[in-house]
């Protein structure tokens, strides 16, 4: 009888090694995301957690070890339509005056490629703008928005592509409370569909009953892979506290593992 097979693994980093400036920032890490799990990628300040989500998309290259993308070497790999990023918190202004819509819909070349834009394509970016919920600011220029609203423009981008893996850098830095709402339902309406998830957090928060299993990185090391750390768990296990880079004032401490 054959074993019920393992979901097959959507990303899959070997042996990742990672060197920024002179800093060996990635030291052997070993990371696998599976059809349909969500996956938080947990650490400190500067432990490698964007460094190692930005070599999965092939933004940092690696100097050693293997990254593959549903099962195909990145080298090779060139369905981007199956992956939405969304980058730590930037914004989706650029300096451009772009519109709303034209923000998300540039989410959706990947899959127009150089045709022009047919029905289903328009269907797909008005149906993203409605899940962040900012379907009657659609027309609005992006360098009107607050924060939170921006960090939903760059959701509805990466969800444009009806991608099958959602890869996020810290979706909820800086997001006000209303906005983070917003973006836990669209996470939990994603994953519903059967979407595959690597977010990068500084804590579980809101997002926490959506987590299959946490990575927790120490100075580039995969230091623990397993369920995630349950609410008092947290504060049970050793750690440092965690600085959130975007913090207006007030460091935030989670007393998360580092
Ligand atoms: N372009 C760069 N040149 C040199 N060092 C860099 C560069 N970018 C990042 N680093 C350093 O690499 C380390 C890892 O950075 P990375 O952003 O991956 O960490 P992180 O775990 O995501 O941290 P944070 O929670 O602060 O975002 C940090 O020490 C950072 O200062």
């Amino acid at each position: 009888m054959p074993e019920p097979s393992t979901p097959e693994p959507v990303i899959s980093l070997r042996g990742a090694t990672a060197t920024l400036g002179a800093r060996p920032v990635l030291r052997g890490v070993d990371l696998t995301v599976h059809r349909g799990e969500v996956v938080a990628l947990l650490g400190a300040n500067g432990s490698g957690k964007s460094t190692a989500v930005r070599s999965v998309i092939g933004q940092v290259p690696l100097t050693g070890g293997t990254v593959e993308l549903f099962g195909t070497p990145l080298r090779r790999f060139r369905q981007w339509a199956r992956v939405g990023y969304v980058p730590q918190r930037t914004t989706a202004a650029g300096g451009v005056p772009a519109t709303i819509r034209e923000v998300v819909a540039s989410g959706r070349l990947s899959r127009t490629k150089l045709r022009l834009p047919g029905r289903a394509d328009r269907a797909a970016v008005d149906r993203a703008i409605e899940l962040v919920g900012l379907t009657d600011r659609a027309k609005d220029s992006v360098n009107a928005l607050s924060g939170g609203q921006h960090q939903r423009v760059l959701i509805a981008r990466a969800l444009a592509s009806e991608p099958e893996v959602l890869i996020m850098d810290e979706p909820m830095a800086g997001v006000d409370l209303a906005s983070q709402e917003i973006l836990a339902t669209t996470l939990r309406e994603q994953v519903a569909g059967g979407a595959t998830v690597l977010l990068v957090l500084h804590e579980l928060g809101a997002l926490e009953p959506l987590i299959d299993r946490a990575i927790v990185l120490r100075d580039g090391c995969v230091m623990y892979d397993g369920p995630p750390p349950e609410a008092v768990g947290q504060h049970a296990l050793p750690g440092h506290d965690h600085v959130h880079p975007h913090a207006a004032s007030e460091p935030v401490r989670t007393g998360l593992l580092s």
